[in-house]
């Protein structure tokens, strides 16, 4: 096999969102950088996950919000242009053409080399490409696996003989089905169940479980109202048993459980496309971590991105593939703070672990996370939800209230939204908000500032939101706390 052998400061293996914006900080902080990629430049996020699932949501998400206004609501008769819906999603994938990517990958300052790239040995990489040569990379100073995430494929019988949809497929269609059975209700299978629904398919979601279960019960029924007014069907706390080829189409055997607990009785459901998503793990077999004494399964990180138990310290894992939360704008904060760790440390500016709160360490990952859920209502959540704050041992109240201000009855007649407001009573700041109800995403950045910057509430109620916007929800739970 013919073989190169190169040399660089450093390699970051993945060029998703997450490896762009790790590579980014090395080459600017003066480092060496190879980015290794084996799809397309830009990774999951740009072509198949975020990007393609928002252009798919946003046409019937405006649509509803015209609907239910009055006024706007009579000029609006008609319904979604699948054809215009799906050329939109199209531009935003760019046609699934990386080409502007490794334009800005170039002028970046990082060298791109394509291929499957594996660790070889300590502070060597190996990459592959289509014609078998394989390239030999030093790397001087660090590796970064950004290989980001793979879906979990649950255990459904008869499932591995059936030509089913994973999340990528569903973001890349052509042609929108006539049914399709979701099955996983997170947050993908939310997502995508209305998109479908929203553009004519006959949906049907099934969830072993509630939908998006982490989320306070207040705001996942209003989701699966949302879901419901838009026909999908919703089969909560049902097993999928069996999966066979149907017709053109799919059937899945399921067996919900009984009000008491107990199995119930088994029936089935049919669609001509079946959408399989429960979950992804981190992508890392094939790396040649074990050849490292390292489980795949298990990797870790701390506060800078770095993988324990490596001599030298020198493999570091950000993004999806570091196993923490699976959030583009998350993977992408610690892409900044792990490439500035490593660049200050090549440069003897910094030596052991960083201070929490630094610019070399991803501090908000332990209690900060802001995740929105762009269903049609939409959830946006950040910190810790009421349970984990119980599980950390802090002494907690909680202030919960219908969203229902002068700005929520101007956005949409008849709103319907909920907020929910977590307060550490020892430290008297916000440790965990949740805000469910239409357009509640872009109000999502206001709780986690007062989280991330431990507001105390006496000075945050001197935070005065404007008249009339729905971030009046925020007077109103401070008055329900009682300042
Ligand atoms: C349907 C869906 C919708 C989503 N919507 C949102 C959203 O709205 N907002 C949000 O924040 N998050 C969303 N996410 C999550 C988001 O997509 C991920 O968190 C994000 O893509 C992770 O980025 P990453 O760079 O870590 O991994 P990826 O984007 O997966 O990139 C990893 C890259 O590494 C490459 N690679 C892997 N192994 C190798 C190897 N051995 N050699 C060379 N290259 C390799 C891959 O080809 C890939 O390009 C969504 C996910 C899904 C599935
Ligand atoms: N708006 C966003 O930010 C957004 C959108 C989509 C996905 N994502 C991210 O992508 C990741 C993957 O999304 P996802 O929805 O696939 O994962 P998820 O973890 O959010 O949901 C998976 C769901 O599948 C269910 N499930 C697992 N095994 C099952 C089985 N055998 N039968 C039935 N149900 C089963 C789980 O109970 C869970 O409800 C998530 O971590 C999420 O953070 C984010």
């Amino acid at each position: 096999m013919p073989e190169q052998t190169r040399e660089a400061d450093v390699v970051v293996i993945g060029a998703g969102a997450v490896g762009e914006n790790a590579a980014e900080r090395t080459a600017s902080g003066g480092l060496k950088t190879i980015l290794v990629e084996s799809e397309l430049v830009g990774g999951e996020c740009s072509y198949w996950a975020c990007m393609p699932s928002k252009a798919l949501l946003r046409p019937g998400t405006l649509l509803q919000a015209a609907r239910s206004v009055q006024g706007a609501a009579q000029a609006v008769t008609g319904s979604l242009d699948t054809d215009a819906v799906l050329a939109r999603r199209d531009s935003f994938t760019s046609n699934w053409d990386d080409s502007s990517q490794v334009k800005w990958v170039d002028g970046a300052g990082i060298e791109l080399i394509r291929g499957t790239a594996a660790l070889s040995g300590p502070r060597e990489v190996t990459v592959t490409d289509d014609d078998g040569t394989q390239t030999r990379i030093t790397a001087r100073h660090a590796v970064v696996l950004a290989t980001g995430s793979v879906p979990t494929v649950p255990r459904v019988d008869g499932l591995d003989a059936i030509d089913f949809w994973g999340t990528r497929e569903a973001t890349s269609a052509r042609e929108v089905p006539e049914s399709l059975l979701v099955l996983g209700g997170g947050v993908s299978g939310c997502e995508l169940a209305q998109a479908y629904a929203r553009l004519g398919t006959d949906v049907t979601l099934v969830a072993r479980g509630d939908l998006l279960a982490k989320f306070p019960e207040p705001a996942r029924r209003l989701v699966e109202a949302g879901l419901r007014r838009d026909g999908v069907r919703i089969r909560l706390r049902t097993a999928s048993s069996r999966a066979d080829a149907y017709d053109g189409g799919v059937t899945l055997t399921l067996t919900a459980a009984g009000a008491d607990g107990e199995t119930g009785t088994a029936d089935t459901v049919t669609g001509a496309k079946l959408l399989v998503s429960s979950g992804r793990h981190p992508a890392l077999s094939g790396l040649g971590l074990e050849g490292l004494g390292l489980d795949p399964k298990h990797l870790g990180v701390d506060a800078s991105g770095r993988v324990p138990g490596v001599d030298g310290g020198w493999l570091y894992a950000v993004g999806d593939a570091a196993g923490k939360a699976q959030l583009t704008h998350q993977g992408k904060y610690q892409a900044r703070t792990t490439g500035e760790a490593i660049a200050a440390r090549a440069a003897g500016e910094l030596d052991g672990d960083p201070e929490p709160w630094s610019r070399y360490a991803s501090t908000a990952d332990d209690a900060a996370v802001p995740s929105v859920v762009f269903t049609d209502p939409e959830v946006a959540f950040v910190g810790l939800t009421e349970a984990q704050a119980r599980e950390r041992g802090l002494s907690i109240s909680t202030t919960e209230l219908p969203i229902a201000v002068a700005g929520s009855s101007l956005y949409a007649d008849g709103y319907q939204g909920w907020a929910q407001m977590v307060v550490d009573e020892e430290r008297k700041v916000i440790v965990g908000m949740t805000l469910a109800g239409p357009g509640v995403g872009e109000l999502l950045h206001a709780a986690t500032i007062a989280v991330v910057g431990e507001v105390p509430l006496d000075r945050l109620w001197h935070a005065v939101p404007s008249y009339p916007t729905i971030s009046e929800v925020w007077l109103r739970l401070l008055e329900k706390y009682g300042l």
